[in-house]
């Protein structure tokens, strides 16, 4: 059953005199607990979609649902609380706070959210139960983002949004990350959205958004989407 639906949603900005459509009437489904891929060059409107989907922006029309409640219709603080509680996210460039251990900025999860996981727990899903105590500045690119992943999935939020989460990883590591996000999140019944510009990626979704210039160009689906093993960039 879908989950997350886009009915013909639009978001323009105005930029002086011109009116840019970042996003140009796209109309998408997703299912629940499911793993799925937006991808696009540079300036397709991907991130557009992401912070719409992730209530950091609105749309100028069209409608968007999440769990059977229109995200697209709420005032500013309904959107506050659903960033809150429904959603996690995961950054390029892990955005973890730099004086809070590993285990603190996986608890602050605790501190925003109603109903969160155990930070402990989730760290140690990600493999890092023997660097809870480090500081991001002692760990690896890699490791901050296992660490940014599991404080994603503390929130025990419905959706799980990264934003090019392998994009500043070597391809080794970025893969390890995507299989962590894959098995842990699809585990605790996520559903995630990936935003990349890397295709191999996409063969790990089971729906894959194409957008070009603010528009879907194709929606692809796998029946048996690869492993990461089975992927290379
Ligand atoms: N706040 C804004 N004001 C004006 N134009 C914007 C704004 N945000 C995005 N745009 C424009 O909308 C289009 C889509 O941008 P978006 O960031 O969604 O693309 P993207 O696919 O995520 O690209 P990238 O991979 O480079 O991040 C671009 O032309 C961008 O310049």
């Amino acid at each position: 059953m879908d989950f997350i639906t886009l009915e013909d949603v639009e978001r323009e900005y105005r930029v002086g005199d011109n009116i840019i459509k970042a996003v140009d009437g796209v109309s998408f489904a997703l299912a629940q607990g499911t793993f799925n891929v937006i991808l696009g060059q540079s300036g397709a409107g991907k991130t557009t979609i992401l912070n719409l989907l992730g209530g950091m922006d609105s749309p100028t029309s069209g409608t968007i649902s999440v769990g059977g409640e229109e995200v697209s219709g709420m005032e500013e603080r309904e959107l506050t609380n659903y960033r809150r509680t429904k959603i996690g996210f995961v950054f390029q460039f892990y955005n973890l706070v730099p004086n809070l251990t590993a285990l603190e900025n996986v608890q602050l999860a605790e501190e925003v959210c109603r109903d969160p996981l155990d930070a402990q727990e989730m760290l140690d899903r990600v493999g890092l139960s023997k660097r809870m105590d480090n500081f991001p500045s002692q760990m690896s690119g890699g490791e901050q983002q296992r660490v940014s992943i599991a404080r994603a999935l503390a929130k025990n939020p419905q959706i799980v949004l990264c934003d090019e989460p392998t994009g500043a990883l070597d391809s080794v590591t970025g893969r390890k990350v995507l299989k962590l996000i894959r098995d842990v999140a699809i585990d605790l019944g996520k559903t995630v959205v990936i935003v990349t510009h890397n295709a191999p990626i996409a063969e790990m979704a089971q729906t894959v958004i194409h957008m070009r210039d603010g528009k879907i160009a194709e929606t692809e689906t796998h029946e048996h989407p690869k492993d990461v093993e089975e992927i290379v960039w």
